[in-house]
């Protein structure tokens, strides 16, 4: 069983168990439910904010242990200072040492877009993402049919959120092009086998229309690759490790030699 599949399969089970614990009416109850959320989509079309989508990721599938000794709020400061357009939130346990507390405490710190970064499998988790601060969530076009891609985009949309459907082959991609969603990421990262391919992402996104908004995620480690995917058409830019796996002390100044080598 390859990982996406197996992750799945977790997170049925998950949901199934949560919901029984917190049912949907409690969650609509809670403060968050009812805040306005923030527009990635204009963020990233203005010239105010930097392009990227800074995520908080502890560990992954693919390399293990990345970052055990920063908080959420360190990091979510960081990235705020850093005036990031976005900052993503894994907020999967078992696979990747995520949580729901953890997008509650980037909320109190990072006032920007926040992408609660999870595998949504069913409309509870959307409702979740809005009852715990998120302004966009993740569908991710291999692991829903189109009936699903569709119903969780209107679902997410008519509670404010925006939706950010993930592509990797050519199947997803013919599914997200009939998706109304705001937002079309494309993978770098095939999450079968963890290998990064920015050429084959090209060749998916050349057939995006022109107006899309389009994300490059995943493998991104250098400011030269943001600078190159940018004339190529790219509106936004989703980092993980490579911010993540810097020590404390080097967090900072790190995120900030990196800022200075992208060409706005
Ligand atoms: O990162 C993984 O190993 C992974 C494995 C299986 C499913 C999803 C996975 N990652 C989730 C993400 O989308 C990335 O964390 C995100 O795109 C940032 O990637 P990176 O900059 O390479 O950390």
């Amino acid at each position: 069983m390859d990982i996406l599949t197996k992750i799945v399969h977790h997170k049925r089970a998950e949901i199934e168990a949560k919901a029984q614990l917190i049912s949907l009416s409690d969650l609509k109850k809670l403060k968050l439910y009812k805040r306005d959320p923030v527009s990635l989509s204009q963020l990233l079309k203005t010239n105010e904010y930097l392009p990227i989508i800074a995520e908080f990721k502890r560990r992954s599938p693919s390399k293990s242990l990345i970052n055990q000794s920063m908080s959420v709020n360190d990091v979510a400061n960081a990235y705020q200072n850093s005036k990031f357009a976005g900052m993503s939130v894994l907020t999967d346990q078992h696979f990747f040492g995520g949580s729901l507390e953890d997008l509650l405490q980037a909320r109190t710190a990072f006032n920007q877009a926040i992408l609660r970064k999870d595998f949504t499998v069913t409309s509870y988790q959307i409702h979740e993402a809005k009852a715990f601060g998120a302004d966009v969530i993740l569908l991710i076009a291999a692991v829903l049919d189109l009936k699903h891609l569709k119903e969780f985009t209107q679902i997410a949309q008519d509670l404010g959120l925006e939706v950010l459907v993930e592509v990797h082959s050519q199947d997803d991609l013919d599914k997200a092009l009939q998706v109304n969603a705001e937002l079309i990421g494309i993978n770098n990262r095939n999450l079968k086998t963890f290998e990064v391919d920015l050429e084959h992402s090209l060749k998916l996104a050349a057939q995006l229309p022109k107006h899309q908004i389009r994300i490059s995620e995943s493998g991104i480690s250098k400011p030269e690759t943001i600078n190159s995917l940018k004339t190529k058409g790219f509106n936004g830019f989703l980092i993980g490790e490579q911010f993540m796996k810097a020590q404390p002390q080097d967090f900072e100044p790190q995120l900030n030699q990196f800022i200075k080598e992208i060409k706005l």
